[in-house]
């Protein structure tokens, strides 16, 4: 069996809002060497962070909303016909690595990508439920998305600060708004078809994000990461919790100075989990070339063009996003 017994640290981040100086040294430091140590951190002391529980608990009942309605908003991957295909609902794919149903919020004023044919796709906007779950929900959900923008914003910067890195070269990789603000629910008894090599039964199986930084809030408990002793260890069950790991975008942006986090979700005793997400993405139109490159940069480098290179050779996006080479 995997270790139980350990947490991942906790880092106060208050600093990170306060003027430059010894606080937010101090601050950079315990965040850099927490991340380096198990992997993910919980972060507290951020504005509003006593606004979280609610804000995350609101936007799931996304989830009580009737199948018919959950599929009108789907992606036109899932359901043919429908407008959406990046943002909007995903069901649940029984050969998928994370055995959930998800639903996708993207920029309330997504900034345009590069100059590349299909780059619509990826600025598209969020196809809201209606009638909304709740009386206020889509305001909510607004909220918790430029919340978690604006924490997960400062933490990139110190994070790219602590590997050495030009603070204005990274926050300008990340402006722009692109980024994802996912809800995600998995279905009582679901496991990953994939088996973890500890033999630990998950029902997200190991992976790391694509992300430039992945903020994460669960309702129950389950979500491991993996700390660069290869050690799991789990994200413990506070109120207001968000743990914070860092995605493979940020791993190129430092020339590998900070890996990205391997992390899982434990299947547990079998019951339903649900959880949120938010995935700190460069601007489409920003390269993904090294932050202390200066040298010229093409459509080809930016993350715009990443993104159709990924989805145009994945099964699902088969037909639907086609390689940017065709456009070069
Ligand atoms: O459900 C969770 O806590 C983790 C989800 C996750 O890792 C992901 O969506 O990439
Ligand atoms: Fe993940």
């Amino acid at each position: 069996m995997s270790p139980q017994s350990q947490h991942v640290e906790t880092v106060d981040i208050s600093a990170l809002f306060g003027p430059p100086g010894k606080a937010r040294e101090a601050c950079d430091a315990a965040l850099w060497q927490g991340l380096k140590r198990t992997g993910a951190v919980v972060i507290t002391g951020y504005p509003d962070a006593a606004k979280v529980d609610q804000r995350a608990r609101t936007g799931l009942k996304i989830f009580d909303l009737s199948d018919t309605a959950k599929r009108a908003i789907a992606s036109r991957v899932m359901v043919p016909g429908n407008p959406n295909t990046y943002r909007g609902f995903w069901p649940r794919r029984e050969t998928g690595l994370l055995q959930n149903e998800f639903y996708d919020v993207g920029p309330e004023t997504p900034a345009p990508g590069p100059d590349l044919p299909q780059m619509d796709i990826f600025t598209e906007a969020t196809p809201w439920p209606d009638p909304e779950p709740a009386p206020g929900w889509r305001e909510t959900v607004r909220a918790h998305y430029a919340h978690l923008n604006r924490v997960a914003q400062a933490m990139i910067v110190s994070i790219g600060r602590s590997a050495g890195f030009d603070e204005a070269a990274i926050r300008a990789r990340f402006d722009g708004d692109h980024s994802t603000l996912r809800f995600l629910s998995y279905p009582a008894g679901a496991t990953s078809p994939r088996q973890e090599p500890d033999g630990a039964v998950v029902s997200g199986g190991q992976h790391t994000d694509e992300s430039g930084l992945s903020l994460l809030w669960q309702a129950q408990p389950g979500l491991q990461a993996r700390g660069q002793d290869g050690v799991f260890r789990d994200i413990p069950m506070v109120e207001n919790a968000i743990s914070v790991h860092v995605g493979g975008v940020m791993t190129g942006l430092t020339r590998g100075t900070v890996p990205a986090t391997p992390h899982r979700v434990l299947a547990g005793d079998g019951s339903a989990r649900q959880s949120v997400g938010f995935f700190l993405e460069p601007a489409l139109s920003a390269p993904v070339t090294p932050a202390d490159y200066s040298g010229e940069t093409s459509a080809r480098e930016t993350y715009g063009w990443q993104l159709l290179d990924t989805f145009s050779k994945r099964d699902i996006w088969k037909g639907v996003v086609h390689p940017p080479e065709s456009a070069d």
